[in-house]
C-alpha cells in the first residue's frame, strides 16, 4: 500500500476510512447538506472549513449518527453505517469529542475514563450490568484506564474529581474520554473555540500528540491553524463541497478566495 509521510508524525494511507456518497440532509424545505461526496483517508488530519451555516456541524451529526440522513450513504471502514445508531458507530470506531460536556464533574478523573472505556464493546445502557463483570475483565479495564491516564498526562490527578481540575487538565480529560472509546476516527467540532492563543496551541499539541494514530476530522474557524495542521482541507459552502485539497491548493483556489477566504482573512 502506498504510504505518504506528512510533516507531522502521522502517516496517511490511500485507504478510505470514511466515505459519504450523495449525502443529503434537509430540514423542512431547507437543504443543510447538499449531495456531499466526502472521502477521508486513514491517518489523515482533515479540517472542514466554511462560513457560518455552511453545514459543517450538520455533516458531523450525520457521520456520528446524531441526525438521520435524508438521502445518500455513509461508509466507515468499507462498511455501510448510514442507519446505525450513534452508540453502534462509537463501537465501530467513530469517536466524537463534545469538549467538557462529555465529562461527569462529580466523578473522579479515573472514573470518567473508566466509564468511557466500559461503554464500548457492550450496549451503553447496560452500565449497571457492567459493574458485575468477571475479575479478569475488571483488571483489564483498570489497566486500560491507567494506560490512557498516563497517555494524556493525568495519572497524578486520577483521584481528583473532574470539577476540581484546572482548565488545561479538563481538556486532557476530554481527550482521554474520547481515547477510552478506542476510536479510529475522531470528530472535533471547534475544539479551540473561545480559547486564548496559548490554550489553543496546547490543545492542538495535545490532540496531535495523543491522537497520532487516529484519523482526525476537525471543524475549525482559525484559518492559520487550519493551514498549519491539515493534510487536506474540505471547504463547505451552502451545504456543498466547494473545494478540497492540500492547504497550498486551498490557499490558491480562486473559488475559495472569492467565496470564503477573501471575506475571512483580514
Ligand atoms: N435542527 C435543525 N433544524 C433546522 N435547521 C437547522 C438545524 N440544524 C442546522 N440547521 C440549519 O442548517 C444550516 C447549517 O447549520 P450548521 O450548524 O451545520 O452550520 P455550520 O457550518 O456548522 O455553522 P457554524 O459555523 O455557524 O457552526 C444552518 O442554516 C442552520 O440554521
Amino acid at each position: 500500500m502506498a504510504m505518504e509521510t506528512t510533516t507531522s508524525e502521522r502517516s496517511t494511507t490511500d485507504e478510505p476510512i470514511l466515505r459519504t456518497e450523495n449525502l443529503v440532509k434537509k430540514f423542512g424545505q431547507f437543504t443543510a447538506t447538499d449531495r456531499v461526496d466526502l472521502t477521508v483517508r486513514r491517518g489523515e488530519f482533515r479540517c472542514i472549513i466554511g462560513p457560518n451555516g455552511a453545514g459543517k456541524t450538520t455533516l458531523f451529526n450525520l457521520v456520528s449518527g446524531a441526525l438521520p440522513v435524508t438521502d445518500g450513504s455513509i461508509y466507515f471502514d468499507g462498511e455501510e453505517i448510514t442507519t446505525l445508531s450513534p452508540s453502534q458507530r462509537v463501537r465501530r470506531g467513530i469517536g466524537r469529542s463534545f469538549q467538557i460536556s462529555n465529562i461527569f464533574g462529580g466523578l473522579t478523573v479515573r472514573e470518567n475514563v473508566r466509564l468511557a472505556a466500559q461503554s464500548i464493546g457492550r450496549d451503553q445502557y447496560n452500565a449497571v450490568e457492567s459493574l458485575f463483570k468477571p475479575t479478569d475483565r475488571y483488571d483489564e479495564m483498570n489497566d486500560r484506564t491507567d494506560r490512557i491516564l498516563d497517555r494524556v498526562g493525568l495519572a497524578d490527578v486520577a483521584d481528583e474529581t473532574a470539577d476540581a481540575l484546572a482548565y488545561g487538565d479538563k481538556r486532557r480529560l476530554e481527550i482521554g474520554v474520547v481515547l477510552a472509546t478506542d476510536p479510529d476516527l475522531v470528530l472535533f467540532d471547534e475544539p479551540t473555540a473561545g480559547m486564548s492563543v496559548e490554550e489553543t496551541q496546547e490543545t492542538i499539541d495535545l490532540i496531535e500528540e495523543v491522537l497520532v494514530d487516529q484519523t482526525l476530522l476537525l471543524i475549525e474557524h482559525d484559518i492559520e491553524l487550519v493551514m498549519e495542521l491539515s493534510d487536506r482541507i474540505t471547504v463547505l459552502n451552502r451545504g456543498q463541497i466547494l473545494a478540497e485539497g492540500t492547504p497550498e491548493e486551498i490557499a490558491e483556489n480562486q473559488d475559495v478566495q472569492d467565496a470564503y477566504l477573501g471575506g475571512m482573512v483580514e
